[in-house]
C-alpha cells in the first residue's frame, strides 16, 4: 500500500501515529507537509508533493478546509481510478471533494478527534466507497478508534460538533472544574490533578459498565447526600442541557457555513 499524507498539523499527526502504533509498516507512508520539520522514523517527509510519481493507492487530505483550493492542483496528480481518497477537512462536502477528484476510485469523509494517537477517537464515515474500497477504509480507521458509517452526510456538520471539536468542550469542561475547584479554594495545582484523574476514571468507568450515563449520575448521588445539590445546579433550567445544545449547535452551523464557503469556492 502507498499511503500519500496531505499534511500532517495536529489532526493529520495524531492518525499518523495511530497508524504507526497500530502495526502498519512506515515505509507505507509519504507525509506531504511543508511545516513539518521532521516526520515519524521510516516515514518519507517530503516538503511538497512529488513529481512524476503514479498515483497513491490511498491520499489522506490532511490540511485546513481553507488551504484546499491552493492544495488542489498538487494532489490532483496523486489520485487517480485505483485511489482512496480520505478527508479530514471539516465543512467539505462530498460534492466539493467529487468536483475537485473526479478521477478517484472512491472518497470518503471521516471525522475523528486527537485521540486517534490514542486508538481512542470515535470515527464519522460517509462517502460513496463501496466493496474493497470500503474495507480498506474500515481497516485503515480499526487502529484509531471506533469507527462508524453515518446513514446520511446530513449529519457531519452535527458529528463534527460532538465527535471532532467534542474534546476541546470536555478540556474546557475540566478546566472549569479545576478553575472552580481554585476558587473555592484548593490550590490550582491540586484542583488540576483531582479533576483530570476525576474525569478520566469516570470516563473509563462509563466506558465499561452496562449502565448509561444518566443512571451512572444517578448511582453516585445518594438520597439526601452531597451529589444531589450540584446535580439540581445542573439541572435548574435545564442549564447544563442547553448549554451543551448551544455548544453543538453553534458548532454545526459553522460547519455548515463553512461547507457553503468551499463550495462557492
Ligand atoms: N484538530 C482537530 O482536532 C481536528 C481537525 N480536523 C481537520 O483536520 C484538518 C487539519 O487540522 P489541524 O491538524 O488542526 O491543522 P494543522 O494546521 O495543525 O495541520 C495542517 C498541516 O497541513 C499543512 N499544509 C498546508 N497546506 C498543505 C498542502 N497543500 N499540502 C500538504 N500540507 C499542507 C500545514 O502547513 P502550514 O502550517 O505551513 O500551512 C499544516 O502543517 C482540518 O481540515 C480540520 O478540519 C478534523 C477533526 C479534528
Ligand atoms: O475546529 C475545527 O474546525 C476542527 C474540526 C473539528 C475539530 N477541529
Amino acid at each position: 500500500m502507498h499511503f500519500l499524507q496531505f499534511g500532517c498539523g495536529n489532526m493529520g499527526g495524531a492518525m499518523l501515529a495511530g497508524w504507526l502504533a497500530g502495526g502498519f509498516a512506515p515505509e507505507s507512508f509519504t507525509v506531504v507537509d511543508p511545516y513539518l520539520a521532521q516526520a515519524p522514523q521510516g516515514v518519507r517527509l517530503l516538503p511538497a508533493a512529488p513529481a512524476g510519481e503514479a498515483p497513491a493507492d490511498v491520499v489522506l487530505l490532511g490540511f485546513k478546509p481553507q488551504q484546499l483550493s491552493d492544495a488542489v492542483a498538487s494532489v490532483r496528480p496523486h489520485v487517480g481510478p485505483g485511489t482512496l481518497l480520505l478527508s479530514i477537512l471539516a465543512g467539505v462536502d462530498m460534492a466539493t471533494l467529487r468536483a475537485a477528484f473526479p478521477d478517484a476510485q472512491a472518497i470518503v469523509r471521516v471525522m475523528p478527534n486527537l485521540a486517534a494517537a490514542l486508538g481512542k477517537s470515535p470515527i464519522a464515515l460517509v462517502g460513496d466507497a463501496q466493496g474493497d474500497a470500503k474495507a480498506l477504509t474500515e481497516k485503515l480507521m480499526a487502529p484509531l478508534g471506533q469507527a462508524e458509517w453515518l446513514s446520511g452526510e446530513d449529519q457531519m456538520d452535527l458529528v463534527t460538533a460532538l465527535a471532532g471539536s467534542g474534546p476541546a468542550f470536555v478540556y474546557r469542561v475540566i478546566d472549569a472544574l479545576a478553575t472552580g475547584a481554585a476558587n473555592l479554594g484548593l490550590p490550582r495545582d491540586q484542583a488540576d490533578r483531582l479533576a483530570l484523574a476525576m474525569v478520566e476514571g469516570a470516563a473509563a468507568l462509563a466506558a465499561q459498565s452496562p449502565h448509561a450515563p444518566a443512571e451512572l449520575a444517578r448511582r453516585v448521588a445518594s438520597p439526601g447526600g452531597v451529589t444531589q445539590v450540584g446535580i439540581d445546579v445542573l439541572d435548574a433550567d435545564d442549564r447544563l442541557l442547553r448549554l451543551m445544545e448551544d455548544t453543538l449547535r453553534g458548532a454545526r452551523d459553522r460547519s455548515a457555513e463553512m461547507t457553503e464557503l468551499a463550495r462557492a469556492k
